[in-house]
């Protein structure tokens, strides 16, 4: 993992909290929720990710003695830069589980820490959440339609930056299999792969030649690109020349790739060949602009496809370049807080809170969770958090409480889970969600509300904070 310091912040929350600092307010205890508006992709649901990596910067998270050198040229104060040389997050976090299916508006992770801390960590906080949750959910979109094909991230080189680092990560817990990230692979204990690359074959007066030396050095996860000139007059051939030598020497070509051209036709014509010699255990990898709506139609026009490598589309979370997710002050200093808006969407939630999940016997999701101040510990009826007269009873329903401690007094509390266990559970999770709201084209709204006494709680504040002069 990437070794943050606590300057991977934004220059505002210092300037606050100097402010707090200087004013005695820095220890007034403070809760912020983490949450989105809009689910990505037009999609009917996301993939929570970015937790595990997020907690084990906050708890070693410290400014340098080089952090505060430099921020001295800046307007701070002796005192307070001598205070962020002491700083450590202290505080408690609750959230819901890493690689959980999640919600539009609904807290996902709330931080209950003293003022300074809550606010330094935010920018920290937001740039984790939202782009893991942003391309995790992406890969799952990918890997609902892939269903038991392999897929293997090949985004690195196309990705914004070293922002890849963490989507091949991601990408693992929306269901990926391999990447061909070699740091990542180092880091997350996930499986590298990877083929050959077009100047190979280039580099070489003959084909044939580029595939038997590759062969003859890599013999076990031997993949031959065969579209560098002429895929079923050469490549194809080559290949099935080199396979069969490679048999000779009790060995097997693992698979072929191919990265251009109609992937369909081309991988139907490559299986007919390879079958016919005898070669039906080599498999056929693809790539070439790959995402979710390719790969439907691949599967619908019975491409016979064994490995999809995904890269662009993938690691840029195309068409969606970021998850608008937020950090919401919902109560210090002893008194519940609210953000007021013209538009009632952008209303923030005061307290802290719990949210339910309805599940039915079976242990479905009914596509319902409330929203509840903390301390309610069961939900009746839930109201739609911005048409007033839209209400559903829930109280019949088995309820699942999503936040939970993860971090305490700035100790996590949870496990290190690996990005497999993490993908198992997310896999899981998603398997308790209707189809409905699973696909691409109009999915199903997941229904989010609010419970009556945190609807009486906001409606008091709106109207105090409407009529009060601020
Ligand atoms: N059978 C198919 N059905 C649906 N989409 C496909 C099919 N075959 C390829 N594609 C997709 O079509 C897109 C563009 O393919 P196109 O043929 O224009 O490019 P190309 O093959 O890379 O061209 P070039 O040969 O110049 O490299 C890619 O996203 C590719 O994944
Ligand atoms: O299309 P993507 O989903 O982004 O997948 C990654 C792409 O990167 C490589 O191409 P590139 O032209 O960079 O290298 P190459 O010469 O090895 O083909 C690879 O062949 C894929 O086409
Ligand atoms: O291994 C591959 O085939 C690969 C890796 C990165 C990008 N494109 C392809």
């Amino acid at each position: 993992m990437f070794n943050f310091t606590a300057t991977y912040t934004d220059m505002y929350q210092l300037s606050m909290a100097q402010v707090y600092f200087k004013k005695g307010k820095k220890d007034e205890l403070a809760i912020f929720d983490y949450y989105f508006r809009k689910i990505p992709y037009n999609g009917g649901y996301a993939i929570f990710a970015g937790l595990g990596d997020l907690l084990k910067t906050i708890e070693t998270l410290t400014f340098s003695k080089e952090d505060i050198e430099y921020l001295t040229q800046y307007d701070f104060e002796p005192d307070f830069l001598a205070y962020l040389r002491t700083f450590k997050f202290s505080g408690t976090i609750y959230s819901v589980q890493e690689g959980d299916v999640v919600f539009q508006t609904q807290p996902i992770l709330q931080v209950e820490a003293s003022m300074v801390e809550a606010q330094i960590i935010e920018t920290i906080l937001l740039n984790l959440l939202n782009f893991q949750t942003l391309i995790a959910t992406k890969a799952s979109r990918v890997a609902m339609v892939a269903k038991d094909k392999t897929l293997l991230d090949f985004g690195l080189r196309r990705a914004q930056g070293p922002g890849g680092y963490f989507a091949s990560k991601a990408a693992m817990i929306g269901g990926f299999h391999g990447t061909s990230n070699v740091i990542v692979g180092r880091d997350y204990n996930i499986p590298i792969s990877g083929t050959m690359a077009h100047s190979f074959v280039q580099s070489y007066d003959t084909e044939l030649e580029a595939f038997r030396d590759f062969a003859e050095c890599r013999p076990k996860k031997c993949v031959l690109l065969v579209d560098t000139y002429n895929t079923l007059k050469s490549g194809i051939p080559n290949a099935i020349t080199v396979a069969k030598e490679m048999e000779t020497k009790g060995q097997q070509l693992l698979a072929i790739r191919l990265d251009s051209g109609d992937l369909a036709y081309y991988a139907k014509q490559c299986r007919k060949l390879l079958d016919a010699a005898g070669l039906a255990y080599v498999k056929i990898a693809v790539s070439n602009q790959l995402d979710e709506f390719v790969i439907k139609s691949l599967k619908e026009q019975e491409a016979p496809i064994d490995i999809y490598g995904v890269g662009t589309n993938l690691v840029i979370g195309k068409p969606n370049g970021a998850l608008d997710g937020v950090y919401k002050l919902a109560y210090s200093s002893g008194k519940p807080r609210i953000k007021i808006s013209e538009s009632l969407i952008k209303t923030t939630l005061p307290y802290r809170k719990q949210v339910y999940r309805m599940n039915d016997e079976n242990g479905k999701f009914i596509g319902a969770d409330a929203i509840a101040i903390h301390t309610e510990e069961k939900v009746d009826l839930m109201h739609h958090p911005y048409e007033p007269y839209k209400q559903l009873e829930v109280g019949a329903y088995k309820q699942e409480p999503l936040l939970t401690p993860v971090m305490e007094n700035g100790k996590k509390t949870i496990p290190d889970y690996s990005l497999n266990e993490i993908a198992a559970y997310s896999k899981e999770r998603l398997s308790h969600l209707l189809t409905e709201y699973k696909r691409f084209d109009n999915p199903h709204i997941y229904k989010v509300g609010i419970s009556s006494l945190l609807k009486k709680e906001r409606d008091m504040l709106i109207a105090l904070y409407k009529t009060d002069k601020n």
